[in-house]
């Protein structure tokens, strides 16, 4: 049975190259002629440079076409999933989805399930969340993923399908932890980047991704998180690939911030809306999360580093 990945951003291309290897596999992306190129070069030169494909890698630009089989990998963006999800309903009807995007949809503040959920009410869904840059899945290194779905059949249907012998995938019910676990952790990695950028210290990272992680599970456990997610892959294991790696672009945002140097505007950063959706949140549910408010004051230039730390080193002294 075909699977298929839409988005041929670094993500998709890559779990396409390691799904390929086990699997029928089509690897849909919006822009024909990057389809063509990708086909000709049997290489995402855009997105994922130096990983070729395998030879049983399908691609299209067509998606009608690319979604013949029953499973669909959604790794478009967060911010980009509802209007993809809006403007392809009829192609994505009757098809399990399986969404690979961590963040919150900043209109809604929903996460990607919610988002799907809300154009396509009676759909099988699933999130694929966790530890692993693009590059790593697709040179064949060893990742541990979770994988989320609400209905344990499915999801342990999914958890076979989509493993292989160096992507092992854990499976939880708990689609709430793992949804928020793997957005906020990039709000926490922008704030580490900007840390370190701003030369405060390896022991400020520290502090920061610990307390970081408190209001990760300050927020998920209100939404009905349980606390055992946040503590796996998902969840703590993302937060710590993604603050201490400059691999990671949330946290490379970040130490452009704490650097006062630009950051390519076209490059997928995540935790930037997320932040502006999670600190609204917070506020709304009256929960203290005042590393959060500090990124979205960070993102929206309300902030410099300076005084965001001065704010969060003022604040009145508490139990941990
Ligand atoms: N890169 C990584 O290491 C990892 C990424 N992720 C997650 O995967 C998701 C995607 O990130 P990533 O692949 O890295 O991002 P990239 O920036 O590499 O690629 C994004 C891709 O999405 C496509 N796209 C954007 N909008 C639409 C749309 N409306 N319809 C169809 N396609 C669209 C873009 O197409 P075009 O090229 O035409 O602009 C591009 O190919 C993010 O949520 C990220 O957090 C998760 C784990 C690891
Ligand atoms: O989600 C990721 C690692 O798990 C990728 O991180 P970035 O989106 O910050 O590059």
């Amino acid at each position: 049975m075909n699977i298929t990945v839409v988005g041929a951003g670094a993500f998709g291309t890559a779990l396409a190259i390691c799904l390929s290897k086990i699997t029928a596999v089509t690897l849909w992306g919006r822009n024909g002629e990057h389809a063509a190129a990708m086909r000709q070069d049997r290489e995402n030169r855009a997105r994922l440079p130096n990983c070729a494909f395998p030879d049983a890698l399908e691609i299209s630009a067509s998606l009608q076409e690319a979604c013949a089989g029953d499973i669909v990998l959604l790794a478009v963006p967060m911010q980009q999933l509802k209007h993809f999800i809006d403007q392809n309903q009829a192609v994505l009807t009757q098809k399990t989805l399986v969404a690979c995007c961590k963040g919150m949809d900043l209109e809604s503040e929903l996460g990607p399930l919610d988002v799907i959920l809300r154009v396509l009410p009676d759909s099988q869904t699933a999130l694929l969340t966790g530890p692993s840059f693009a590059r790593d899945i697709a040179s064949g290194l060893p990742t541990g993923l979770t994988l989320a779905c609400a209905d344990e059949a499915m999801g342990r249907i999914l958890q076979h399908r989509l493993s292989t012998p160096t992507l092992r995938l854990y499976r939880t019910q708990d689609t709430v932890g793992a949804s928020l676990g793997g957005a906020l952790k990039n709000v926490i990695a922008i704030a580490c980047g900007a840390a370190m950028g701003a030369g405060l210290g390896e022991s400020a990272r520290a502090a920061v991704m610990t307390r970081g992680f408190a209001e990760i599970q300050r927020l998920a456990v209100e939404k009905g998180a349980q606390p055992g997610t946040l503590a796996g892959l998902s969840g703590f294991g993302d937060l710590v690939l993604t603050c201490t790696s400059t691999q990671s672009r949330n946290y490379r945002l970040g130490v452009s911030i704490g650097e006062g140097v630009d950051f390519d505007p076209t490059t997928t950063v995540e935790g930037a809306a997320t932040a502006k959706a999670a600190h609204k949140m917070a506020q709304k549910e009256g929960l203290d999360m005042p590393i959060t408010a500090a990124v979205a004051g960070l993102v929206e230039n309300r902030l410099d580093v300076q005084e965001a730390m001065q704010r969060l080193l003022s604040r009145s002294l508490k139990e941990e």
